[in-house]
């Protein structure tokens, strides 16, 4: 199929619940391999916008087109091949294999009475190989996962061989690596097989992070449909949400970061009180320590880069959220010189450099070092919680040249000081 073929149009869509309107004049199209985001407020209407397209409600006014038919036009078995559903919180019967619930799938296919043929058995199994669940085919569905049932329950959708999936907030009840596990595998089938995907979410960045789409419902309308750089910004996000939010996007990742400002009096009261001092920052982090001061910084605006960190240390995640640049060493290895090189270079281009309130180890010894050679040249800001004769682990190494910085640096001794001037 073509990239341009539409798979979805809905033309002025209105519903009623009990003459209460939940969708009025609803108006999209989606093509093949699209990846679309519904977002908005609790009750706006997303859900009963899925069950609108596939059948199981009845427009009140306006039409749906699959593959260019009006879905009133096919039988509901024959819209079964075309338009797949994961609901919210389905129920799974007990006595089932993983392999029988998704061999379910292929009953819009077969005639009655009729039993799978082998061309069926390898459709499951492929959905199941496409869900990662091949291993568990023979597992009842009661020893599985909260994860690992919501994989079946797609790979049940993926069986009936749908041209568009539809999934109700299907990251709900998984932890954050499951979402990203599960959204990076429907990604994956949009791009490889095409599929056309319209999923309801909760979590902005998630939306971000995978779809290529966002309609933004407000009011029971669409308040923005579009490419995602296009419909998630501050201004779109205050008037659907309510919330005050900055939008950061990411050198060499194109998708929007959404970052939520905290609207505390305090915070309040900082971000009203100054301008920023500075432009560009670099911090040197690590094992945590960064975490609020870099969120903090992404709140007010800065331009901000990072290093030297270890992939996976969770400053280095909360930098990578926040879509700032970071100078990364691989994991539970000591900093190469060829990073130390580019960790200076990120410092001669920033204004100022704040360093965390880190433990100092032979493994990211370099840091300080790289920080040495800017004394009296850069302005330099210490973060100062402990002592630093209580974070070193480098027989006095780290503490020597901390100690030479520390003399022409500016010191805080909690991150409130720091914001009174950062
Ligand atoms: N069966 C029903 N009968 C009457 N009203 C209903 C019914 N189902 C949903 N509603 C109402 O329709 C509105 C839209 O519901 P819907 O579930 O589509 O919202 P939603 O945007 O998916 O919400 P959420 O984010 O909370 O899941 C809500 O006000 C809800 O109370």
């Amino acid at each position: 199929m073509k990239s341009s073929e539409q798979i979805l149009k809905v033309e002025n869509l209105g519903f009623k619940y009990n003459e209460k309107e939940i969708l009025k004049d609803i108006c999209f199209t989606l093509e093949v391999g699209d990846f679309v985001g519904i977002l908005g407020p609790n009750g706006c209407g997303k859900t009963t916008l899925l069950k609108n397209i596939n059948r199981w409600l009845k427009p009140d006014t306006g039409n749906i087109y699959v593959n260019g038919e009006s879905i009133y036009r096919v039988t509901i078995k024959d819209l079964a091949k075309r338009v797949a559903t994961v609901p919210q919180d389905t129920y799974l019967d007990v006595a089932f294999t993983v392999e029988q619930i998704v061999l379910m799938g292929r009953n819009p296919h077969l005639k009655n009475f009729e039993s799978e043929q082998k061309e069926d058995i390898a459709i499951v199994e492929d959905a199941m190989k496409s869900m990662d669940i091949l291993h568990l085919r023979d597992k009842p569905v009661h020893q599985l996962s909260g994860g690992e049932r919501q994989r079946v329950l797609i790979a049940r959708a993926l069986a009936q061989q749908p041209s568009l999936l539809l999934l109700d907030e299907p990251t709900s009840h998984l932890d954050i690596n499951y979402q990203w596990e599960l959204l990076g595998l429907l990604k994956d089938l949009c791009l490889k097989k095409s599929l056309t995907i319209l999923v309801v979410l909760h979590d902005i960045n998630l939306a971000s992070m995978f779809c290529n789409k966002i309609i933004l419902l407000k009011d029971h309308k669409i308040f923005k449909m579009g490419d995602l750089n296009e419909v998630l910004n501050e201004d779109n996000i205050k008037a659907v949400f309510d919330m005050d939010v900055r939008v950061v996007t990411p050198k060499g990742n194109p998708k929007p970061v959404v970052i939520f400002l905290n609207t505390s009096d305090e915070n309040e009261a900082i971000f009203a009180k100054k301008p920023k001092p500075f432009h560009k920052l670099h911090v040197i982090c690590g094992g945590g320590e960064g975490e609020e001061l870099l969120s903090y910084l992404g709140q007010r605006g800065y331009e901000v880069s990072v290093g030297v960190l270890n992939k996976g240390d969770s400053d280095w995640e909360t930098a990578r959220r926040l879509g700032f640049d970071i100078v990364e060493e691989i994991p539970f290895s000591p900093i190469s010189d060829e990073n130390a090189a580019k960790n200076i270079s990120y410092i001669e281009k920033a204004d100022a450099v704040i360093l965390a309130n880190i433990p100092f180890g032979l493994g990211n010894l370099k840091n300080i070092m790289c920080l040495e050679g800017f004394i009296g040249r850069k302005d330099i800001y210490i973060l100062e919680e402990n002592d630093i004769n209580e974070r070193d682990y480098t027989n006095g190494a780290a503490v020597k040249i901390y100690n030479k910085i520390k003399d022409k640096a500016v010191v805080f001794k909690s991150m409130q000081e720091l914001k009174e001037i950062i």
